[in-house]
């Protein structure tokens, strides 16, 4: 059985307190660049010479690991113990990807056989919609997925879909194109429903509760709007949810494809959420190919060597920047244009789960929880935000993704070099600035340096590393969040907002919520 104690009570959080951070402006050699990076799946590598850490830091930190039984309490998880303790749940999405432990038995089945079963129907399904034998009433082949839902039904699966929009084009795998309703603002579903032909539209509805407000107002404006059409919403519709939920018992669908209550919202992308639209927009097989790149990352995240374990080095790097250095952001930044979402994904991923202040028992830690997470690609970054990265008075760490080469392949060569080049030349040249910086007379031109970074480098963004860059950050929450001793799992703290929005709409209100609503014209 392993120990749930708070950061604070270990020895190796009064060890870590004691350490001198590294200066960078000394520390970043060519040596260093060199060694300090770990092996990540598909070809990837993550790179933290550029972290304020020595070994003797590594040595207390791969101390941490041990004391706070990270490992193992990772082995607990995926061996079925119920680690979402606010609500009494089993944490199962790494098994919708790969058996990493025992068979898990909950509900009376064998969950990794669901997960896979629901694949195997995903994949019959978009197989009949690309070959023709699901089709619109009038027996024309569906062009477009339209994806209803929000948070985690929505960011991830999003993210994902972008990142391989082109990758599937150009390698002759793109099937449809997908979009996304997920904004109660009714804008948002109206932009969407103008700029595709309802008729040839499969939408998918996905909530894993089945109850969230946004996402069943935006069924019933897509509902609204193929009635006006004078289309049959249930030839058009298609449910994502969890077999609890009351959407699980609607006939109002052309079919349903279920996740459970074992998978939060916010690490389902590799789940039945994630893989209807995927596997619609691209086919089962890239969606497979997904999979198996986080399935080939998990694996790793079971190593208790630090320096193999490239998502626990990252996670004790960041509580050791988060406790120890004080620094209460990230930025995560990829060279990539293709992950223009991921960062919004990884906010809800990480500020969901790691946002808290009580421990898993509900009382109040006295050290600080997950950090503000916030991000953009390079280098539109670099003419915005960088400034106060670089001369702010506030130390934000940096996570940069870069890949070697580009992923539609056109591209030009101008003064010297290609735009791929200058891409990558930028991610080099930023990490050496933050960390080196430059000393000038000038104090409005001199850059201290000392702002720490690391780099995920792969050859190109595949499905495969795309698959291994999503495990790997949430494996890396994982283990923060064992180490801050919080669940990760739940999101009481949405709550409160839902339950007076409520209370506004039923025109319940009084004292500031009656004023505010006053002044909102509801
Ligand atoms: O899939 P559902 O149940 O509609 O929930 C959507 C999102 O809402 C949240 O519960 C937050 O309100 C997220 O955790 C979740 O991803």
């Amino acid at each position: 059985m392993v120990a749930w104690k708070n950061f604070d009570q270990l020895e190796s959080y009064k060890a870590l307190n004691e350490t001198e951070c590294v200066d960078l402006v000394q520390a970043l050699t060519a040596e260093r660049v060199k060694n300090y990076t770990v092996p990540m799946a598909a070809g990837m590598s993550y790179n933290y010479a550029a972290k304020q850490v020595d070994d003797k830091i590594l040595e207390l930190l791969a101390k941490l690991s041990e004391e706070a039984e990270l490992v193992e309490k990772f082995k607990e998880l995926y061996n079925g113990a119920v680690i979402n303790t606010g609500e009494q749940r089993l944490v199962l999405h790494q098994l919708t990807r790969g058996q990493l432990g025992n068979a898990v038995n909950a509900d009376g089945v064998d969950k990794r056989a669901f997960y896979v079963e629901q694949q195997n129907k995903i994949a019959d399904f978009a197989n009949k919609v690309h070959n023709g034998e699901i089709t619109n009433e009038k027996g024309e082949k569906f062009t477009t997925a339209v994806q209803i839902g929000i948070g985690g039904s929505d960011l991830g699966p999003r993210a994902m879909y972008l990142a391989l929009e082109n990758w599937a084009k150009v390698n002759g795998c793109f099937k449809m194109d997908a979009k996304f309703i997920s904004n109660v603002d009714p804008d948002d579903a109206a932009a969407v429903l103008n700029s595709v032909d309802v008729s040839k539209c499969i939408f998918i509805l996905v909530s894993k509760s089945g109850t969230t407000l946004e996402t069943l107002t935006n069924e019933s404006f897509v509902k609204d709007a193929l009635a006006k059409a004078g289309l049959d919403a249930s030839k058009h519709m298609i449910a994502v949810t969890s077999e609890t939920s009351p959407l699980a018992k609607s006939s109002d669908y052309l079919a349903a494809f279920f996740m459970d209550d074992y998978i939060g919202g916010r690490y389902s992308s590799t789940s039945a959420v994630g893989g209807a639209v995927l596997s619609l927009a691209f086919g089962p097989e890239i969606f497979a190919r997904f999979l198996n790149g986080a399935a080939e990352e998990d694996k790793l995240a079971t190593n208790s060597n630090i320096k193999e374990n490239p998502a626990l080095l990252d996670a004790l790097i960041g509580v050791y920047e988060r406790n120890m250095l004080g620094y209460d952001s990230t930025a995560v930044l990829p060279y990539s244009q293709a992950l223009s979402r991921f960062p919004a994904h990884l906010q809800q991923l990480d500020m969901e789960s790691n946002g808290k202040s009580v421990n898993r028992f509900g009382e109040p830690v006295d050290y600080p929880t997950g950090p503000v997470i916030f991000g953009e690609p390079g280098t539109n970054g670099q003419h915005s935000f960088y400034q106060l990265l670089h001369q702010g008075t506030d130390i934000i760490p940096l996570q940069f993704i870069g890949f070697k080469n580009s992923q539609i392949g056109t591209d030009v060569d101008i003064q010297g070099s290609t735009s791929q080049q200058k891409l990558c030349a930028n991610v080099a040249a930023q990490i050496v600035a933050f960390a080196c910086g430059k000393e000038d007379e000038n104090k409005n031109k001199n850059f201290e340096g000392g702002r720490p970074s690391s780099i995920i480098i792969g050859d190109q963004l595949t499905p495969e590393s795309l698959g291994a860059l999503l495990a790997h950050f949430e494996n890396k929450v994982m283990f923060q969040g064992f180490v801050w001793n919080v669940n990760s799992f739940d999101q009481e703290g949405v709550q409160l907002g839902k339950v007076l929005a409520k209370r506004v709409l039923a025109h319940e209100t009084e004292g500031a919520l009656a004023v505010y609503s006053d002044l909102l014209n509801i």
